[in-house]
This record gives structure tokens, sequence and C-alpha cells, in this order.
């Protein structure tokens, strides 16, 4: 019994100790490191170290009482300073970050992804279940092949053969909302010169894609309406109108990108008007019902690049949504991570170098009455790669109404103006698109 005694009490004692230790050194370092607000690195790096040590020997002594303080707090309460790369070796073995890179951690990046990530950490508004059963249990995402079309076939002597590709196209833009086209007529030289200069204008300063207004002031990263890590995107992006895509002035030193956009718009134009037109037929309507609504100055090119995301693959590169436009065609590079929904599960696009993907956007499955499908669809974040995409969105002008081809109408009636408006209110209000079940009659 005596000696029953004495464990207990030692491990009081024990525990009593190391939280008064513990208590004044943290209140020491907190006060010290507030003089140095994160500007001397390998000060705050030392104390940071000592203090691992310490809080992990406490955890080994009474793991079951160990309170092991958050690094992040620490990190967090100096406010280390949105400059330039800051880069610290994150001890291994520190309980609370778990969760980080093993190995050297950028806290400091371009753009600063993983701070912005890291408060969303540390004040949720809601804790996410952040991913879908199978990735918790680590089962492997299923890989599927998209439909692939062969746009080649359009152009068959075969009457025959051209029925059969655009049932194809219209099939999968009603069963799965995407599909991928091969022989769509854009060129790899286009596509190499496209991919050089999107990487060269990432590499631009975080400052001064920031602050210069770069592409009409469509640079964005990371979401700022985010209240939580479910709604947040590890990403970057320019989300560039076309109408400004000839104007010099918006690209100063970027002539030659502004050049290869160009070029490269009006080659995906021309592959989703082709598209839409077969998609409008197939439902009774003129091939050239778009082309009135839908002119160059009304479309969106978005360039997004996914920085290697040391921290999980389990978090978004860009959150689930559905496209906010009549069709999206993107050209992706080889890394993968898209993923969309299909019979209520996620499934993996398995990337293909010949081909680009097209999906139905929202405001095509409102003119179809619902007969083809805008689909939920996300990116998922990689642990050791980049990636990048280019999006083209076939959008009408704002004040265009959108009605449905089809009698009783599933939607309202509404302008692409109000849609927008309505998309960025509850982004704005709630963290989430809404979309299309707002304008259910
Ligand atoms: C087609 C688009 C809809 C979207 C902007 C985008 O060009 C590509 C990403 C989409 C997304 C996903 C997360 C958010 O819901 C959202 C508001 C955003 O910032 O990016 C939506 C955009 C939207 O629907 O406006
Ligand atoms: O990068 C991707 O694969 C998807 C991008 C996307 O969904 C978008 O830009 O709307
Ligand atoms: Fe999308």
């Amino acid at each position: 019994m005596k000696l029953g005694l004495d464990a207990s009490f030692l491990s009081f004692s024990h525990f009593f100790c190391s939280f008064v230790v513990l208590f004044l050194f943290k209140t020491l370092t907190w006060s010290l490191l507030k003089q140095f607000p994160g500007e001397n690195g390998s000060l705050v790096l030392t104390i940071v170290t000592i203090w691992e040590l310490f809080s992990s020997h406490l955890c080994s002594l009474s793991p079951e009482s160990c309170q092991c303080p958050s690094l992040d707090s620490l990190f967090l309460s100096l406010s280390l300073p949105h400059t330039p790369i800051n880069t610290i070796e994150i001890p291994q073995f520190h309980p609370a970050l778990v969760f980080l890179k093993p190995e050297r951690t950028m806290l400091q990046s371009n753009p600063p992804l993983l701070q912005h990530y890291g408060e969303l950490v540390l004040h949720p508004a809601e804790f996410p279940a952040l991913v879908c059963d199978e990735q918790k249990k680590g089962v492997a995402m299923e890989e599927c092949q998209l439909p692939l079309i062969d746009l080649d076939d359009l152009n068959s002597d075969n009457e025959r053969e051209r029925l059969a590709c655009s049932r194809a196209i219209c099939r999968a833009s009603s069963e799965w909302g995407f599909f991928q086209v091969v022989n769509h007529g854009m060129s790899p030289e286009l596509l190499r010169r496209m991919r050089r200069e999107q990487m060269k204008l990432f590499q631009t300063p975080f400052e001064r894609k920031t602050t210069w207004g770069l592409l009409n002031n469509s640079y964005r990263w990371g979401t700022p309406t985010a209240t939580s890590p479910k709604q947040f995107s590890w990403s970057e992006a320019f989300h560039i109108p076309l109408s400004q895509i000839s104007e010099g002035a918006c690209y100063g030193e970027y002539n030659s990108l502004r050049q290869v956009m160009k070029e490269f718009a009006a080659a995906m134009s021309k592959i989703a008007r082709l598209l839409a037109g077969i998609l409008a037929e197939n439902l009774g309507n003129q091939k050239g019902v778009f082309e009135d609504i839908c002119d160059e100055s009304t479309c969106f090119l978005r360039l997004n690049r996914y920085p290697a995301c040391p921290i999980s693959q389990e978090i978004f590169g860009l959150v689930p949504h559905t496209d906010s436009d009549f069709l999206t065609i993107l050209c992706q590079d080889q890394v993968g991570g898209l993923q969309l929904m299909k019979d209520s599960q996620w499934v993996a696009a398995k990337p293909n170098k010949d081909a680009l993907v097209v999906n139905i956007g929202d405001l095509f499955q409102a003119w179809s009455n619902n007969v083809y499908k805008s689909v939920e669809h996300k990116v998922m974040a990689n642990r050791t790669m980049e990636r990048y995409s280019i999006a083209y969105f076939l959008c009408p002008s704002y004040d265009s109404l959108i009605t449905s081809c089809r009698e009783p109408s599933v939607y309202r009636k509404f302008t692409f103006g109000e849609y927008r408006s309505q998309v960025q209110e509850d982004v704005k209000k709630t963290g989430y698109k809404v979309g299309l079940p707002r304008f259910i009659l």
C-alpha cells in the first residue's frame, strides 16, 4: 500500500512541478519573444527548440497529464511576419505538429498558404470532418477514365460516326457532367508556351502579385472568406476576364504572356463553342444559340497553381464546387488530383496527356432543365509536387437571361449577373457556394 501511495504522490508532484515550470517557462518565453516578434529567426528557433525538448521531456515523464503546448499558438501569437521566405526547422517530435512535414517546412512561401491555413486550424469556426470515409481509411481513391471522345469523328465523312460522336458528348454530359476530348485541335506547341508563361507568372513575388493589379487585378490565393480548414483552397489563381486580354496596359513586362493567352483563349473558345453547339442542337435548339450571348468579352481564363502541400494530401487544392458557367474546358498537367462526384462517390479523374477535360457548368444545367449535369468537383493537394491547370469558362454577359429550353422549368429565370451576385453573397455569408438550388421554382 505504501508503495502505491508513493507512486501516486510522486506522479502528482511530477505533474505539479512540471506544470509550474512549464507555465513559468512559457510566460518567460512569450514575454521575451514579444520583444523580438519573429524578426530574429535564430532566437525563435533556439527558444522553440528548448521549449520542444522541455515539453516533450515532460510529456515523456507524465504523458497522461501532458499538456504539450501548441507550438502553433506560440508562432501565431508572435504573428510571424508575412515577409520573404523564412524557413525554420520544425522539430519533428512536437506532438502538436505531427501533421506538419518532418523535414523543412516553409512557414513563409509564395503565397503564404501555411500561415493562413495554420490560423484556420487553430481558430476554426467549425471542426471539419475534412475528408470523406474512403480517404480517412487510407483507401486508395478509385481512379477513373473520364468518357473519352475523339473530336476527329465529328469531321468524319461517315454520318453515322459523326452522329455517334455527338451522342457520346450528350450522353457524357447527362450521365457524368464530365468528359475528355482528344484531337481537339489545340497545338502541343501552344500548350507548352502557355504552360511556360503560366509558371513564369506565378513565380512573380507574392507582394507584386497582390499589389500590382496584374491581369485586371485578377489574382486570388487561399480562400479569404474561409472560416474553417474545409473551406480553404491550397492554391492560387488568376481569374482573368477575356475582355481585358488584348489591352497591353495591364501586362507591362508580361507582354509575351498576353500574346500566348490570346492565342490560347481563342483555341479554347473554338472547342467550347463547338461542344456547346452540339449540346444545344441535341435539345432541339439552333447550334449558334450561345454565339449571341457568349462573346469573347464575357468569358474567363483561370490560371491555377496548386503549390505542393507539405501538411497533408487531405487538404483541398480547390474546394468542392460546381462551375458558375455554361461549359468549362480544362487543360491540366499530369500531376493529378482532380476528383468529381459520381453516383454520390468521389472518383479521381485520371490525367490523359493528350486530352482536355470538359465539364458542364451551372448555367447549362439550368438552361437544359437538368438534362445536362453541373457536377461537383474538387482538387486534392499533393504533398510533394506542385500542379498547374488552366480553365476556360464559357460565360454569357452579365445581363443575359438564363431560361430553360424546356417546360415546365425547374428553375426560375435569372440573369448571369444575378447568379454571380448570389454565389458571392452566399460564399461571403456561409463560406460556401449554394448555386442553382437558390433558383429552384
Ligand atoms: C468556375 C468557378 C466557380 C468558382 C470560381 C471558378 O472560376 C473556379 C472555382 C470556383 C470556386 C470554388 C470555391 C468557391 O465556392 C468559389 C466561390 C471560389 O472562390 O472558387 C467558387 C467560384 C464561384 O462559383 O464563383
Ligand atoms: O485544376 C483543376 O483540375 C480544376 C480547376 C477548377 O475546377 C476550376 O478552375 O473551376
Ligand atoms: Fe471548377
